[in-house]
């Protein structure tokens, strides 16, 4: 099944409650810590430094995770994703550095074409055509290789981010297919499928940036520092003196902005958690006619989060502005201490250029690294989610074991007692001792919430009994293989049967991927499914699901009975298949029920008694225990729970009419 299919199939049975958490690790703090040390660069840079700190301070979706602790980074899994492509990413690597040492030339080279045409200007001697072509074609053919090589390594590292993403999210999906049910009642939907995609993205693009911009930023900073101190030791020292002011009103100003950032953030997703409920349960609201206060509540949750990114917006323009300052002030305070040292002849025009151009490249760099500092623990924080879950181990795993080579059905739990994991403290069966027949009808019955569904569950081997044992033909089926369990030897008719979004057809092959045409449609038939499916223009073809036809609840389970059906199983579970119907729906469903029992063992988990007074037995269970087992004559005659049952449901019918 799809992911979203298999996690809705179980949400309503999970989150019972939780394992207590850890407290939660703050990856913000690193970032802050590490801006800290490289605030002087972003104020240093201008507008673009301005652009880059607001990408820090504004993570590109806060999905809000709950109290959950954060996983650690898995380098080991990173490692064997990683591997297959290291040939890539080696040259892209080796591209990156390449570009940032080019980069490193550029201003030394602007330098001497600067000196090259000053001296022209000064002594008008020679050719200029001829003067300049030299220094301006080797800047040409350095602009020309640094364009390649760029290209070069995006491309690469593109290749192999989508590559490690892709393998990323490919394991993530199949590890989660793997867990069992336990495990989805403990985890939220929303919070698996927001691993598959936002986490992986995060992740994706952070990998890509720090590997092309880290590696190009720590290579040019590190580079044309060198290239500062070499072309003027004295504007160099200049330089680090004021350092420490920067770093100071850097970490300063970009902490508090990154406090507002995140506060805007968490509102932005309240009103989207908002709108979201709203949406999701649209029938609802509408229902009570709340559209009115819905709307009112979403639009004060809009306002406040407007009003914080207002405030934001504020703190980012100052922000902006004062970088502007003080990188024009870099420029004018640069020019005038280089131009007192060239009027000591200490520093020549060219030099003077080359030390503006390498300066700047230093600031944008380390503007850069600042911005990916955050960027690595965002990515981390991120890979640390994916990879959680994908080396985690199921307790009943999805194959392996014995098959039966001789099937009867016979089925027994014996001394069942059982727990949800969720909420070990509640028993929901206490020795719970059944036998089924193989080849009988057993039909359950008892109170709301009494265990009726979770004798199906531990038969369908979703959960294992805390004590006791579920036999199949006298073997424990903890010893048998789970994938031929599920898929040959038990049906199972949902009381809410989940259709996937695409043609009738496939939906009634999913119980048996291999079934020829003709063996879906004899399903159909048997299903009393065939002749509504033949009614629509497309026939077997038609599509279900958003963008195709609905199905009436009706027919949703006589298609679920065919897909059943198609598997030819030896055992088969209903679970309330014929609750909430109208009387003719129930009817054609009920036909097909008792064409698919015939032959089988069958499990009927029912509220609705007056539909299994066929069954060869009658099981009520209470407390957890079989309270009263016998023919549906027997047990009216015995006049206990059973008798009791029924006299109340025929009372509220009565009631109702
Ligand atoms: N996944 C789960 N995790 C924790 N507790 C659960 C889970 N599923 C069911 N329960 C609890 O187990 C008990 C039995 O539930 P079950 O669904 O088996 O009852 P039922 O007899 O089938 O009820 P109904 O007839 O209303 O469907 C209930 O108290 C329920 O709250």
């Amino acid at each position: 099944p799809s992911l979203p299919a298999t996690l809705a199939n179980y949400s309503r049975l999970r989150n019972a409650c939780r394992p207590p958490w850890r407290s939660p690790w703050k990856p913000v703090k690193k970032g802050k810590l590490l801006a800290v040390l490289l605030g002087p660069a972003v104020l240093g840079v201008g507008v673009r430094a301005a652009r880059c700190q607001v990408e820090l301070i504004a993570p590109p979706l806060i999905v809000p995770q709950g109290a959950r602790p954060e996983p650690e980074f898995n380098w080991a899994e990173f490692w064997k994703l990683l591997r297959p492509q290291l040939i890539a990413l080696l040259t892209a690597v080796l591209l990156a550095f390449g570009a940032a040492l080019l980069n490193i030339r550029i201003p030394l080279m602007l330098g001497e074409l600067v000196n090259v045409v000053s001296r022209y200007t000064r002594e008008h001697a020679g050719n200029y055509l001829q003067e300049v072509q030299g220094p301006a074609l080797k800047l040409l053919c350095l602009y020309g290789a640094q364009g390649l090589l760029t290209c070069g390594y995006i491309v690469l590292l593109s290749r192999v981010g989508e590559r490690v993403a892709g393998s990323m999210r490919k394991s993530l999906f199949f590890s989660l297919l793997r867990q069992d049910v336990a495990f989805f009642d403990a985890e939220k939907t929303g919070l698996l499928v927001n691993r598959l995609t936002s986490d992986v993205q995060e992740f994706k693009s952070s990998f890509k940036q720090v590997i092309s911009q880290g590696l190009r930023s720590l290579t040019q900073t590190v580079g044309c520092f060198l290239s500062l101190y070499y072309i003027s030791p004295k504007l160099t020292g200049l330089l680090l003196v004021v350092m420490p002011v920067l770093v100071g009103s850097g970490a300063l100003i970009g902490s508090f902005l990154r406090k507002l950032s995140r506060r805007a953030q968490e509102q932005v997703a309240r009103a989207t958690g908002l709108a979201d409920e709203a949406l999701g349960n649209v029938r609802t609201v509408k229902a009570f006619a709340m559209e009115s206060r819905e709307m009112e509540l979403y639009s004060a949750e809009v306002d406040k989060s407007s009003g914080q990114n207002e405030v934001l917006g504020v703190g980012i323009a100052v922000f902006q502005g004062l970088s502007n300052v003080v990188l024009n002030c870099i420029v004018l305070g640069t020019i005038f201490a280089g131009g007192s040292l060239m009027s000591s002849k200490e520093l020549s025009a060219g030099e003077l250029m080359s030390f503006l151009v390498a300066s700047q490249t230093v600031q944008r760099s380390m503007a850069n690294m600042s911005v990916l500092f955050g960027q690595v623990v965002r990515g981390l924080s991120a890979g640390g989610r994916v990879f959680e879950f994908m080396s985690l181990e199921p307790t009943i795993p999805l194959s392996g074991g014995f098959k039966l080579p001789v099937l009867r059905g016979e089925i027994h739990f014996k001394d069942v007692s059982f727990s949800y994991p969720t909420r070990p403290g509640h028993e929901v069966l206490r020795s719970f001792d059944l036998r089924i027949p193989h080849g009988k009808t057993v039909a359950l019955v008892g109170q709301s919430g009494g265990g009726k569904s979770t004798v199906a569950a531990l038969l369908e081997r979703f959960y294992d009994p805390t004590e006791g044992a579920v036999q199949l033909d006298g073997v424990d089926i903890r010893i048998l293989d789970p994938s031929w369990l599920r898929g040959e030897v038990i049906g199972f008719i949902n009381q809410e049967p989940v259709l996937f979004g695409t043609t009738i057809i496939e939906n009634i092959r999913f119980g048996r991927p291999d079934a020829t045409d003709a063996e879906v449609h004899e399903a159909a038939i048997q299903a009393n499914a065939d002749s509504f499916i033949r009614s629509f223009p497309e026939g077997y073809n038609t599509m279900l699901g958003e963008r195709g036809v609905t199905l009436s609840g009706g027919q949703k389970q006589r298609v679920a009975i065919a897909r059943a059906l198609l598997k030819d199983p030896k055992i088969l579970i209903l679970d309330e298949a014929t609750s909430a119907l109208d009387t003719e729906s129930e009817r054609a469903v009920q036909v097909a029920l008792d064409r698919a029992r015939s032959g089988r063992t069958v499990l009927v988990i029912a509220h609705r008694l007056s539909t299994i007074s066929e069954a060869d037995f009658i099981v009520v269970l209470s407390k957890g225990q079989v309270a009263e087992f016998g023919t549906h004559q027997d047990l009216l005659r015995r006049g206990g729970l059973y008798a009791d049952l029924i006299r109340r449901q025929n009372q509220e019918s009565q009631e109702a009419q």
